[in-house]
């Protein structure tokens, strides 16, 4: 075999330049185009995240407006959208029909094959104000619920919780469903982002990128641990049995999902801001159990292991606390991530380089194919 270094799952490697955002495992930070997360989480509007991510800037009041109303407008789905997901199975994951969603919107954009970074920006606002809609949609039909139609005069928070259940959500529940919008937005060189930066770097179109890409944050190693939190809770049911099912657990060599970083490794920069917004709907549900249950775990495992928990690990309660059903949550961070995906999507664009890392051969040296003799 050929003697050349490996970098497995190219822990380590950097591989481009980003202008989007910085994280810092040394001073455990995270920067959206140099603000600190922590700080655009407490004063600022999804929808100016959002923007912020494409261009850099945060909005002025003019351009927010003329965003946010155009953002309103574009929210409601197509009956052919609506009858493409209506025609797949109940029991097909959210995340399938998130993705085949995306799919469908693309196949039916007529700009889809322009390239253009003005092209993508309308396009990245596009599946923006969708998404919210077929997420609910998607989880309405599942629970044999009417559909709930958007509100042009609720801001992106507020409808997105009003299209799922049905009511105006109160106050409290409408910021911490902000706060992890914010925190779920954008990460660097992620799993599912550099899938959306490998398939924009080919020049293929923006809709391809984005569905690779939900496609790789479905899996529980990467946004699927959010689901796979509430599986764990729900396996352990209260705080008292937090021992003997993680001494089970670990002798099983079980990875505890939500738990674990590749890149922090002495705790996810997110957490505490998540955390404190989680703790808010604790008080806001009277749902003490859950959040002994929350620090139990968190206590024991980072004591046996030194492993800290990720941004999945408060998202999932809170978004269980909300009343989501589990197999939303992955799609909940389908409508965030949308922004940084789309944003390194243009970035990769404006300055690509075809991704096309090289193996290392270990399979069976050269052979000669046996000729079969006719009989
Ligand atoms: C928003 C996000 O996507 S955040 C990530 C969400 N994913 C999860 O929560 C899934 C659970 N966590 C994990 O699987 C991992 O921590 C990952 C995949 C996130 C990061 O993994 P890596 O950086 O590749 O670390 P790696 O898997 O090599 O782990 C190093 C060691 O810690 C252990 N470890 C890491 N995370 C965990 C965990 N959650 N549970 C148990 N053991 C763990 C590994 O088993 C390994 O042990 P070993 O050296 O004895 O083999
Ligand atoms: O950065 C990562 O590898 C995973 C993560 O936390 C994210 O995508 O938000």
């Amino acid at each position: 075999m050929e003697e050349k270094e490996i970098y497995k799952g190219l822990a380590g490697v950097p591989v481009d330049y980003t202008a989007i955002s910085k994280v810092n495992p040394e001073t455990n930070s995270l920067l959206y185009r140099g603000y600190p997360v922590q700080e655009l989480a407490a004063h600022c509007s999804f929808e100016e995240v959002a923007w912020l991510l494409w261009y850099g800037e945060l909005p002025t009041e003019e351009e927010l407006a003329a965003f946010t109303a155009e953002e309103r407008k574009g929210r409601a789905l197509s009956p052919t959208l609506k009858g493409i997901i209506d025609s797949l199975p109940k029991s097909a994951h959210p995340m399938d029909v998130v993705r085949t969603a995306v799919s469908v919107i693309g196949a039916n954009d007529p700009e889809t094959e322009t390239n253009t970074e003005e092209s993508n920006l309308a396009k990245s606002k596009r599946l923006f104000a969708a998404l919210p809609a077929v997420v609910a949609y998607d989880q309405r039909r599942r629970h044999g619920l009417d559909v709930v139609e958007p509100r042009e005069d609720l801001d992106y928070s507020q409808n997105f919780l009003w299209m799922s259940f049905g009511e105006e959500a109160a106050p409290e529940v409408v910021d911490a469903f902000r706060v992890s919008m914010v925190l779920y937005a954008e990460h660097s060189f992620n799993a599912s982002t550099f899938t959306a930066r490998v398939i924009a770097s080919t020049t293929s179109d923006l809709y391809s990128a984005v569905t690779g890409a939900i496609g790789a944050l479905k899996g529980a190693l990467h946004g699927g641990a959010n689901e796979a939190v509430m599986h764990t809770f729900a396996e352990i049911g209260s705080a008292e049995n937090v021992k003997p099912w993680l001494d089970d657990a670990l002798a099983q060599k079980k990875k505890i999902m939500g738990f674990g970083h590749r890149v922090y490794k002495n705790g996810d920069s997110r957490v505490p801001t998540m955390q404190a917004a989680m703790e808010r709907m604790i008080e806001h549900y009277g749902r003490q159990d859950m959040l002994d249950l929350y620090r139990t775990m968190a206590e024991e495992f980072v004591a046996r292991k030194g492993i800290h928990p990720n941004l999945d690990y408060p998202a999932g309660p809170t978004y269980h606390l909300m009343g989501f059903d589990t197999p939303t949550f992955t799609p909940l961070f389908v409508a965030s991530r949308v922004t940084g995906w789309t944003a390194h999507i243009m970035e990769q664009n404006a300055a690509n380089a075809l991704i096309r890392p090289l193996s290392v051969y270990n399979g069976v040296d050269q052979r000669v194919v046996p000729v079969r003799v006719n009989s």
